[in-house]
Order: C-alpha cells, then structure tokens, then sequence
C-alpha cells in the first residue's frame, strides 16, 4: 500500500488518503488544518535533526504554539575527547560540517520567518533557563537512543522540572499552569518508526535478513510531515548568538579546508547541498567502488547529521521509479536504509554492550593495545596500498567508502589484532558521517563480536585489491609515489613503498580463477603472488 498525506492548501485526496493512515497499528496520522491552534511559546531543541522541510520536531512546536523558539547548544562535551583512549570526540572536518549545517538551517529558518538561537553550553542548563525566560510550555526535540544521548534528555528533563519548582511563579503563569515545561521528543531518525515495528525492539531479530524481511513484509513507512511555508513569528530574543567559526572551538580551520579534494566527494554541510544529488539509476552497479563522488548515494553526512530524512528519501526513491523507471539500484539504496534503520533499533536492544570489548555477545578475546601499529594504521602508514590509501582519505576527506571501512576495520582487527574500539572511536573522530549506531554496530560486526554469530569478516587484501582495484587506481590517487609503478605492481610495491607493519594472515586468499576474471585482476594476483613470496622470505 503506497501512502500519501499532503499538507498545505489544496490538499489533494486528502480524505481518501487519511483513512488508509488511522487503519495502520500504532500510526496517528499528523493534522494540520491550515491554522495554527497552539497557544503561547514553544522551543525546538535541534540535535541531529538539522533540517526543516520534512522536520516532525519543528512542525510539532510549531502547530501547539503561537512562537517557536528554534535553539541549537553547542555542547562542550561533543569537543572533548572519546571515551577510552582519548582521541578527539569531534574532528576538525565534521566540525566545520555541522558548523555549514547550522549555516543553512539559520538561513531557512529566516526565510520562513524564524532565526536560530545559538548557544554554547550544556543543553540541560541551557534549555530550562530558556524556558523560564520565554515561558514556554514545551521543549520540543529528536528522541536519540544511545546512552550519552539519552542521559542529555534525562537531565534536561529534571532541570525543566526543576527550575519550575524552584520559581512557580515563572513560567507556570504564562502558559502551563500545572505541569510547567515538559520535554517532548519525536522519534524522526529511521525511515521504519519505531511504533511501525512487527516486533519490539528487545526481541529484535539477531539477523539482519529476518529484521529487513519482516519489516518489508509487515510494516509501512510513514510519510513525510510537510512543513508550512512561514512558521513565524518568532519570539523577540535580543541576542541570536553567534555560530562559531571552528578554531574557536580548538579545532584546526586549516585542517576543515583541505576536504574539498578533486576525485574525493566535496561535502558541503547543510539541507540545501543535501538535495542535490540523483544517482539511483546505476546505484547498484556502482555501489562497491572505491574511488570518485559517485559510485554511491554520499547521503551519510546528511543523514547523520539529520539534513536529510530517511523518509525524504524513500519518498524520493518512490518518485523516481514512478517517473522513470524501477531497477535494482532503486531498491538497493532502500536495503542500505533498512541496515541503518537495523543498526539504529540494535543500538535500543544491545544498550551500551555495543561499546564494549566484549560487544553485544561478550566475546573475551585478548586484544592488543600496541600504540606504534595504531599510529601506522591511523595515519595511513602500514604498507599496504589498500589500507593506506582508505586511512589517508578519511583523513582528508572525512568519509571512506562502505568497501574501504570494511577493508580497514578488518586488517586492524584480524592482520593486527588490536582492540576494536581503538578503531571504532578513531572513526568517531574522523567521519564525516559519524553516527553512534551504524559506527559501533557496523565495527562490533567487523570484529566478530556483533549479534550475528555467522558473520566472518575477514577481508583478505589480495583479493580486496583484484576485485575493487584491478588496475590500482585508487591507490595511487591517494599515494602518489605509487603512479610511477605500473599498474600492477601498485598494490604490492616491495621495496619501493613502506614495509609492512604486519604480515598478512593469508588464510581466505585464494587467487581467483582466471576464467572468470579480467586481465586487470589476473595481474594483480600474479605480482601478489610473487610480492607475497618475497615478503615471506624477507619477514622469516
Ligand atoms: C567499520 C564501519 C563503520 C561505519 N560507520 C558508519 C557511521 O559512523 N555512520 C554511517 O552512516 N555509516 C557507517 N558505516 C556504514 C557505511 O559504510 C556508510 O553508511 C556508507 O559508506 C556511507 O556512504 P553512502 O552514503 O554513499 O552509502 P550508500 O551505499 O549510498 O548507502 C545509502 C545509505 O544507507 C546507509 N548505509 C549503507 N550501508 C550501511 C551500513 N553498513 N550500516 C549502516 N548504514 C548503512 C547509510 O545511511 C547510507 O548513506 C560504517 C561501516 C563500517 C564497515
């Protein structure tokens, strides 16, 4: 059943369309009749929902008031360090992202007669002093699901309560005589809700497969709110604030500078930028390359940061094959959606598990610790092309391909042996796209110690580079000393490149059968061959 619910004049099909929605478990169809009902002030708290068109948060508080107060804390917490080994919790690059996201935000709130309050500061002192200065009924926000988020809410919660017992006569009079403000939070960042689920989140299938078949089969995603043209007015603030240019937040500008790189994807922060690509046709076909700004959507930045909704693009999806066409591509950019959507009702059953060693299944395994193989692995420096090349462009860029993290992840943990969660908050420093949920649920897998026991994810380097990267392009973009080389010695250069750190565990490499492969894979495995005797002789 393809769902539909406009808002706005005109409304087409209106009726026909809601009745389909009130029959669906669990879904209360939004209203919107044209005119706003709401009385008093409301705050919108914007986290990682930095958006309008489709924004439930903001339509909310916008509906149930006659001011909306759109806020956003620059929480100090978000620049401090990670949690066990100290790395910088938020890297230069998605610093001046989030920063090009407030920007644009800002920019469409004033066009639809609004602004944004910037402030810097814990959320929890920031918003119920706010409160209490506006007299608002509600704090309006995102709901997030991992535990430094949640325990954001929780405090923000008591101290709204707290601030109303403290001065009764404060905001009780204005607009919420008995219950003061309250925090009221949306569920908005999956493209499956939460209440649409044929099963709660506690016995959520330990299979990706099961988890994606049964929500196809049995669940319907909504549509998306449609938010009106001008939600103001605004409440009269004297001081909008600032949105700080990153070295003030002790971060390197220089650093933020250098992502716009040529074949890299240049990643500009914000909704607008967001809306701007349409690659589904050849998704498919396209999506295990390595190199260039289109062998996949690019879409994680703006997702994490909630520029862009799952829904929005579902809906997106759905236009185009109605339009154009329907093919595999179409589909599979829903099927990546439903991993995220996975990984982010994992992150509600698996609770903190998820950060810890052992992971969700406990496994007790004796990692390594070894600072001098971190250092080569995280600045790109192990001898192998193929990692090194992955590393340098997550630090150049701030994003790597879905093909290279899984190459990465997989050398650190099974070449290296070292503690996963070294590379897990690593990547949460660096990505562009850093999300808690699909970072640790996606490194848990990588390191065998996920939900999903049959899961073997070994990638072997040889047979990563004959497939992805026949004739070493993507290497040596990367690695330019590497060009000199001909094509197939790029990824296994002996001598003239670094040694390698690690000896490979050769153990899944089978050299693939040259009846089926190109003459580009055939020479890689060839010079793998005779790179890897000659390795073994020289490592013995
Ligand atoms: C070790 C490791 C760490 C990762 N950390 C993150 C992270 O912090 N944030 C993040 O968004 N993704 C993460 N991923 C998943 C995936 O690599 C990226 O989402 C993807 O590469 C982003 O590129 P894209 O937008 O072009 O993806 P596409 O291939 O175009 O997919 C479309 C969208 O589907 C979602 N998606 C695709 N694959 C996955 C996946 N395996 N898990 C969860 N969602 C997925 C993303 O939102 C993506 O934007 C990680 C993967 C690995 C192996």
């Amino acid at each position: 059943m393809w769902r539909t619910f406009y808002f706005g004049p005109g409304r087409p099909k209106e009726k026909h369309i809601t009745a389909l929605l009130i029959n669906l478990p669990g879904y209360q169809a939004p209203t919107f009749d044209g005119q706003r009902k709401g009385k008093g002030v409301s705050i919108v708290w914007f986290r990682n929902d930095l958006r309008i068109l489709d924004n439930e948060v903001l339509f909310k508080a916008w509906a149930s008031s006659e001011a909306v107060l759109p806020v956003y804390c620059l929480d100090p917490r978000l620049f401090a360090t990670t949690h066990y080994f100290g790395f910088p919790k938020t890297g230069a690059l998605r610093a001046q992202f989030v920063v090009e996201c407030l920007i644009d935000l800002k920019r469409s709130l004033m066009k639809r007669g609004l602004n944004l309050l910037i402030q810097q500061g814990k959320p929890e002192q920031i918003l119920p002093i706010l409160a209490k200065t506006y007299g608002a009924h509600t704090v309006y926000a995102q709901k997030e699901t991992c535990s430094e988020e949640v325990n954001v809410e929780r405090l923000v919660s008591k101290n709204l309560k707290k601030i109303m017992e403290q001065s009764p006569e404060g905001i009780s009079n204005k607009c919420n005589p008995t219950n003061g403000t309250k925090l009221e939070l949306t569920w908005g960042c999956s493209m499956y809700h939460i209440d649409d689920l044929p099963f709660s989140c506690t016995s959520l299938p330990d299979v990706y497969t099961q988890f994606r078949k049964s929500v196809e089969s049995k669940s319907v995603i909504r549509s998306c709110i449609k938010v009106p043209a001008s939600l103001g007015p605004a409440p009269s603030v004297e001081d909008w604030g600032c949105i700080p240019e990153i070295s003030s937040l002790g971060l390197q500008m220089e650093k933020a500078r250098c992502r716009f790189v040529s074949k890299g994807m240049a990643f500009a922060g914000g909704e607008s930028a967001a809306l701007s690509r349409d690659l589904l046709r050849t998704y498919k076909v396209t999506r295990n390359g390595m190199l260039g700004p289109d062998y996949s959507t690019k879409f994680s930045p703006w997702l994490a940061s909630g520029s862009l909704s799952p829904r929005f693009i579902y809906e997106e999806v759905k236009r185009y094959e109605k339009q154009r066409e329907s093919n595999d591509s179409t589909y599979w950019v829903l099927f990546e959606l439903i991993w995220r959507d996975y990984f982010r009702f994992l992150s509600i059953k698996q609770e903190n598990s998820l950060f810890h060693a052992g992971g969700p299944r406990n496994v007790q395994t004796n990692w390594s610790l070894d600072q001098g193989l971190f250092d080569a692995w995280r600045n790109g420096r192990t001898g192998y092309p193929l990692v090194d090349a992955n590393m340098r462009e997550l630090l150049t860029t701030g994003f790597m391909s879905n093909r290279g993290r899984q190459i990465v992840c997989s050398f650190l943990v099974r070449d290296m042996g070292i503690d996963w969660r070294m590379g897990a908050e690593w990547f949460e420093t660096c990505l562009l796209d850093y999300d808690p949920c699909s970072n640790y649920g996606n490194w848990t897998y990588g390191a065998g110690v996920g939900n999903d026991p049959r899961e073997d994810r070994y990638f072997s380097i040889p047979k990563q580079a004959q497939n992805y990267d026949p004739d070493g392009e993507f290497v040596s973009y990367w690695l330019p000393q590497l060009r000199a080389l001909p094509k197939e010695k790029r990824h296994f250069p002996g001598m003239s490149y670094i040694k390698p750190v690690v000896p490979l565990k050769f153990g899944n490499t089978k050299p693939t059968n040259s009846r089926t492969t190109t003459s580009g894979t055939r020479r890689v495995a060839i010079e793998e061959n005779k790179w890897r005797n000659h390795k073994g002789n020289r490592m013995q």
